[in-house]
């Protein structure tokens, strides 16, 4: 049995379609990426699934019970991190577990040996009787994971694990999502719009765009199905008169110009690198520097899309500053 079955799931905010008859499903134990960028509707998807908005069309089944006919069903069985932290400050982090493991009526003696665990598992033992307030960041994420885990949930949805943390602490974040993963065999959906993340992370990625999912398979699928080698040429001289004869190429897949830099996205790199060379020397172009990559998820959104996720943000700065609103209307 699937642990998330999506069936063409809508929401609409008036006029607006933030989430556009979205489908897939997703098995137990897998860990399952919703990237996009800002204002692409990731958390309308989430909110949905578990049971804080109602859909406008469209049917789900979580762990096994119908979106819309069994909401409390579904709410013993998932475990939720939000964005936004929802953690007792002024409480110690044994407390705010203490607290949430009350609220899911787990007794006593069951209470302290999950607390333990669950501590365990987020390397916050040592921790356990410092307040909340005194915490870091990353800290403070990972009580909220573990708070998050304290009912066993069959499947645990985070919204943005990493939002607004420095590098290394993403990093430890995402091997506690993977240990937690592994250990426990939890199904874990997560939205994100660091490609890194997703990539790292997830055995299978949907990549929403304005409400709609524009590609959904592993990571390494994406980056094969999608894409070829990249390579990012330096030119010196016309770039436009390269860009047009190499696009003409029956190997070349895509050609980004930008600045002096070219990028092309081909077949079988190293047996066409001399034609362009070739290229380049009977169009008097000269090629200062070459470089060749493995295709990024950065790439495969770039391809799909047009833009990079970034400039996809930047063009919805509307749609955070809405965000903001929302958030303080709360
Ligand atoms: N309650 C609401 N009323 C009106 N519009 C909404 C509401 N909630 C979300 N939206 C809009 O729906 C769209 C999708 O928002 P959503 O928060 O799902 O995006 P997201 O992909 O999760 O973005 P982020 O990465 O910033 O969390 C946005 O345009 C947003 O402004």
């Amino acid at each position: 049995m699937s642990a998330i079955i999506v069936k063409e799931l809508t929401k609409k905010f008036g006029e607006f379609t933030a989430v556009d008859s979205v489908s897939f499903s997703v098995e137990p134990g897998e860990l399952f990426g919703l990237l996009g960028p800002n204002g692409a509707g990731k958390t309308t998807i989430i909110n949905m699934l578990t049971t804080l908005l109602l859909p406008t069309s469209g049917e789900a089944e979580i762990a096994g019970y119908g979106l819309g006919r069994d909401p409390d069903s579904i709410r013993t069985n998932i475990g939720i991190i939000f964005q936004d932290p929802s953690l007792d400050i002024g409480l110690t982090g044994r407390e705010n577990l203490e607290f949430h493991a009350m609220m899911y009526n787990i007794r006593s003696n069951e209470r302290k040996k999950r607390i333990q665990e669950v501590f365990d598992v987020v390397g916050l033992t040592d921790k356990a009787e410092i307040l909340v307030e005194n915490y870091s960041g990353g800290m403070k994420r990972r009580l909220e994971i573990a708070r998050g885990l304290i009912h066993y949930p069959k499947v645990l949805f985070l919204d943005e694990p990493t939002l607004g943390l420095d590098a290394q602490t993403r990093r430890s974040i995402w091997e506690y999502i993977r240990n937690l993963n592994r250990n426990y065999g939890t199904c874990v959906i997560l939205t994100t719009h660091y490609m890194e993340e997703a990539d790292f992370l997830c055995d299978r990625i949907a990549i929403i765009d304005h409400g709609k999912i524009i590609a959904l398979d592993t990571p390494s699928g994406l980056k094969s199905r999608l894409l070829g080698d990249c390579v990012s040429l330096t030119i010196e001289g016309r770039i436009d008169l390269i860009a047009t004869a190499l696009g003409e190429k029956e190997w070349v897949r895509e050609v980004i110009p930008d600045g002096k830099t070219l990028d092309l996205i081909l077949s079988d790199y190293e047996k066409n690198i001399p034609e362009i060379f070739q290229t380049a020397s009977n169009l008097g172009v000269r090629i200062s520097s070459i470089n060749f990559s493995k295709p990024s998820l950065e790439d495969v959104f770039i391809r799909l899309t047009g833009s990079t996720i970034r400039e996809q943000e930047g063009s919805r700065k509307s749609v955070r500053q809405e965000r903001m609103r929302r958030r303080m209307l709360r």
